[in-house]
C-alpha cells in the first residue's frame, strides 16, 4: 500500500463529478487499501477518491475520538462505493470541519443530524444504514466530494 498525494484546493478533479465503480475487481481494492494509507498518514478521518486523483464514486470514513469531537465513535474504517443519500433529518447541527484537501482551515458547517444512506461494500454488496452525529458529518462531507464539492463551496 502506497501514500498517494493528495490534490490541494485548485486541483480541477476536486471540483468535477466522480464517477460510479461497476467493476468491484483488485484494481479497486487496491485503491481502497492506498486511500486507507493516505488517509492514516494524514491523520484524517476519511478520504475521497478525488482527494487522491481517482474519479471513482468512493471514500472511506474512520471516525475516532479527536479534541474537537470528544464523543465521536471508535470505529474501524469502512469503504463507502457508490454512495446515496435516501433520506435527510431536518434537525440540522453546525460544527467544524478540516478538509485534507484544503490544509489548515477550520471550516463551521450546517449538516443534518441524521441520514439514511445505501452503498456498495467492496464486495459489491448493497449496504443500508442510518447514520448519526460525527460519522453522518463524514459521510456528508465525503459524499461532497464524490460530487465536486468542498468546504469552500459550502462555508456560510
Ligand atoms: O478531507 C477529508 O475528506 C478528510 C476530513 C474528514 C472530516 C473531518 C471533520 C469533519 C468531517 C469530515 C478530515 O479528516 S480533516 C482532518 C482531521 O484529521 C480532522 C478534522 C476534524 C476532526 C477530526 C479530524
Ligand atoms: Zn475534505
Amino acid at each position: 500500500s502506497a501514500v498517494l498525494p493528495i490534490a490541494t484546493v485548485g486541483e480541477k478533479i476536486l471540483a468535477q463529478h466522480a464517477q460510479a465503480v461497476t467493476v468491484f475487481d483488485v484494481s479497486i481494492q487496491s485503491l481502497a487499501d492506498d486511500m486507507l494509507t493516505t488517509m492514516l498518514a494524514a491523520n484524517g478521518v476519511g478520504i475521497a477518491a478525488p482527494q487522491v486523483f481517482s474519479s471513482a464514486a468512493m471514500f472511506i470514513m474512520a471516525s475516532r475520538p479527536n479534541p474537537r469531537y470528544p464523543d465521536a465513535p471508535n470505529m474501524r474504517p469502512v469503504v463507502v462505493i457508490n454512495p446515496r443519500i435516501l433520506e435527510t433529518s431536518t434537525q440540522m447541527e453546525l460544527a467544524e470541519e478540516g478538509c485534507l484537501s484544503i490544509p489548515d482551515q477550520r471550516v463551521k458547517i450546517w449538516r443534518h443530524a441524521q441520514i439514511k444512506v445505501q452503498y456498495h461494500d467492496l464486495n459489491g454488496n448493497l449496504i443500508s444504514d442510518i447514520l448519526v452525529g460525527f460519522v453522518a458529518r463524514i459521510f456528508q462531507h465525503e459524499f461532497d466530494h464524490i460530487q465536486g464539492i468542498t468546504l469552500l463551496e459550502r462555508s456560510n
